[in-house]
C-alpha cells in the first residue's frame, strides 16, 4: 500500500496525477478552521469528475481534535457532511495520535476491496454472459 499526501492546491496538476492513479481518497478538513470544512463538497466533486464513471472510495476526517477550544465545525457537521457523501466519518488529531487514525485506514482499505470484489464479480459474470451468447449463436446456426 502506498499512501501520498496531496501536494496543496498550487500544484493542480501534480494533484490531478495522484487523484486519477489513487484507488481510495481521504478527505481530511481542519474542525478550527470552517474554510476547509467547506472545501470539502467542491473537491469531492472533483474527485467525482476524475474518477468518472466509477465512484469514489472514500472517507472524511476533521483533524485538528486536540484544540477543542478553537472548533469552529462541530462533530454533528461532519456526520451529517459523511452521511450526504455516504461515506465513513473520523475525527482525529494527527498531532497528538488520539482518534481513529487507525481505524480510518482499515476501513478505508476494506472498502477499496470490497469494491474490487465487486467489480471483478461483475466483470467475471459479463464474460460468462458473452460465451453463453456465442454458445447459443453457434448452436442456433448448427440446427438452421
Ligand atoms: N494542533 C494540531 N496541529 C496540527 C494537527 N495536524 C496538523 N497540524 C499542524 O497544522 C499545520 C499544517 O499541517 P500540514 O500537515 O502541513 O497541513 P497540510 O494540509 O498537509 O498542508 P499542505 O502541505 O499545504 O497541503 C502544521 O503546523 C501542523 O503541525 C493536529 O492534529 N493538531
Amino acid at each position: 500500500m502506498e499512501i501520498l499526501d496531496t501536494a496543496g492546491p498550487e500544484d493542480l496538476l501534480q494533484r490531478e496525477g495522484h487523484m486519477r492513479w489513487g484507488e481510495g481518497f481521504v478527505i481530511v478538513y481542519d474542525i478550527t478552521d470552517r474554510g476547509s470544512f467547506d472545501e470539502v463538497v467542491p473537491l469531492k466533486n472533483f474527485l467525482d469528475e476524475i474518477k468518472k464513471p466509477k465512484n469514489v472510495t472514500l472517507i472524511l476526517v476533521g483533524n485538528k481534535a486536540d484544540l477543542e477550544h478553537a472548533r469552529q465545525v462541530s462533530t454533528e457537521e461532519g456526520e451529517k457532511l459523511a452521511t450526504e457523501l455516504a461515506c465513513a466519518f473520523y475525527e482525529c488529531s494527527a498531532c497528538t495520535g488520539d482518534g481513529s487514525i487507525h481505524e480510518a485506514f482499515h476501513e478505508l482499505c476494506r472498502e477499496v476491496r470490497r469494491r474490487k470484489m465487486v467489480q471483478g464479480k461483475t466483470r467475471r459474470r459479463s464474460s460468462t454472459t458473452h460465451v453463453k451468447q456465442a454458445i447459443n449463436k453457434m448452436l442456433t446456426k448448427m440446427s438452421s
